[in-house]
């Protein structure tokens, strides 16, 4: 629709005064409309729902057909299926509550138990293509088949046993939203439990961590055929409430919201393989190969690397931690040089150091592939010390000035809480 250009004060004026356009007003009213006519042309992407939002509509309309876990509402009818029970988090692509499925929507889904709280998540479904770059490009890029096998792995209870959440149910609200809803997590995300803590982690319940966080990664890539793009602390969340720090339960990987679904599922042979993807992730938490525009299995494992890597000696390598800007984080991954040596680091046992040095090399050829860490004896329980790995250098990691509240006033906190927000960005060349 062309842009209504009638109240300008041009033609305004002269319909007012009953007059007849002079030639000024006659050149200024073509100049008015040209003006407009360009705006609106270069502006039309924008008003459009794209072609690849449109196919990525259609594809959740089709795939209702073979899938339980896909379903199709109209007009935001959804507090007929769920009843909400509270806020559980924001993220920065949408919402998280608690809820519980009502009659209606148990009979209506078919995944959904009685008595059983869910979380669900409120998405926002991209609108233009350019929306679409950044979230869930790879879903209208691969066949069908396999967008249906990532869903589909995402929503077997297998899935929680390999510390993934299950997702069991995405709801689309035409035209506007999605609902993802997923096995409810009781405990804290591992950031939150992290910047809690008062003291360093034993070095056996990073292990521990270590195994789980590998483990999901690991059935995402094998099993799922997806990258994550985006593993980092506020992604990990725990199933219940952490009371000991010796064993502080199970952790499960969320928040799927950049992951990249690939043509082929991931296997040993193709683990160092990169592929070429739209860029997004968390500035702090972004691989090497994710600054050139790259990604792969290796980049989730990198992942893996920094939040061990911050567990064992409560900071990020490569002075991270520290950094703000685009370009100091970029120069920091490609040029600092990681140190395991420091006073810190020495009391750390040499499994550990030579575990965080296979997971953190810079080179993809060189990194351990999630079959390789799995099997490292750093993960082995028999191998790991339970000392403490650092107990004593609390005083070496000054508060994050990012959360005061939490560091300062709550406990001293041992872990820094950094680089929260996915974000979509441009790698720089
Ligand atoms: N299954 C779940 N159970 C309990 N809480 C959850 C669950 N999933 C998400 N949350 C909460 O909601 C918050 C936001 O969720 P999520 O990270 O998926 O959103 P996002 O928009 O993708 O965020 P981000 O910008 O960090 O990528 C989380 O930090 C967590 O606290």
């Amino acid at each position: 629709m062309l842009p209504d250009y009638s109240d300008s004060p041009v033609l305004a004026g002269v319909v007012a005064q009953g007059l007849l356009p002079s030639k000024r007003d006659c050149y200024l009213l073509a100049q008015t409309v040209l003006r407009g006519f360009a705006s609106w042309f270069c502006s039309r992407p924008a008003w459009t729902v794209g072609e690849a939002s449109a196919t990525l509509r259609k594809r959740y309309i089709d795939i209702q057909e073979s899938y339980d876990g896909v379903a199709v509402i109209h007009r935001g009818c959804i507090e007929d299926y769920f009843t909400e029970g509270g806020h559980l988090g924001r993220g920065g692509f949408g919402t998280v509550c608690r809820v519980e499925p009502t009659g209606q929507g148990l009979s209506r889904f078919k995944p959904l138990s009685p008595g059983i709280a869910y979380a669900m998540k409120r998405v926002k479904l991209p609108n233009r293509d350019t929306e679409l770059e950044s979230l869930s490009k790879s879903f209208v890029n691969i066949p069908m088949s396999r967008m249906l096998e990532f869903l589909q792995a995402l929503g077997e209870e297998r899935a929680t046993r390999e510390h993934v959440t299950r997702n069991l149910l995405r709801v689309l609200d035409m035209p506007q939203s999605m609902y993802i809803v997923m096995n409810l997590l009781e405990g804290p995300t591992l950031q939150g439990w992290m910047t809690a803590m008062k003291t360093a982690v034993p070095e056996r319940t990073c292990a521990d961590l270590a195994q789980q966080m590998l483990s999901a990664v690991h059935y995402l890539h094998r099993v799922a055929g997806a990258v994550h793009r985006d593993v980092k602390p506020d992604n990990f969340g725990f199933v219940r409430t952490v009371r000991n720090i010796d064993q502080p339960g199970n952790v499960q990987l969320f928040d799927m919201g950049l992951a990249w679904v690939l043509p082929e599922k991931i296997q040993e042979s193709t683990a160092t393989n990169l592929h070429d993807v739209a860029p997004g992730g968390t500035l702090r938490w972004l691989s090497p190969e994710a600054w050139c525009g790259l990604c792969g299995a290796c980049s989730d494992v990198w992942g893996v690397g920094l939040i061990v890597h911050t567990l064992l000696v409560g900071d990020m390598p490569f002075g991270l931690r520290k950094l703000e800007e685009e370009v100091q984080v970029r120069n920091a991954v490609f040029k600092s040089k990681l140190n395991l040596s420091t006073s810190i680091w020495r009391r750390v046992s040499a499994q550990a150091r030579k575990f965080v040095d296979q997971l953190l090399a810079k080179d993809v050829a060189a990194r351990a592939t999630t079959t390789a860490a799995l099997r490292h004896s750093f993960i082995r329980e028999e191998n790991v010390p339970p000392s403490w790995s650092s107990r004593a250098c609390t005083e070496n990691v000054p508060p994050s000035p990012q959360s005061p509240k939490v560091c300062t006033q709550k406990c001293g906190g041992f872990f820094p809480r950094v680089g929260r927000r996915s974000i979509y960005f441009h790698a720089v060349d």
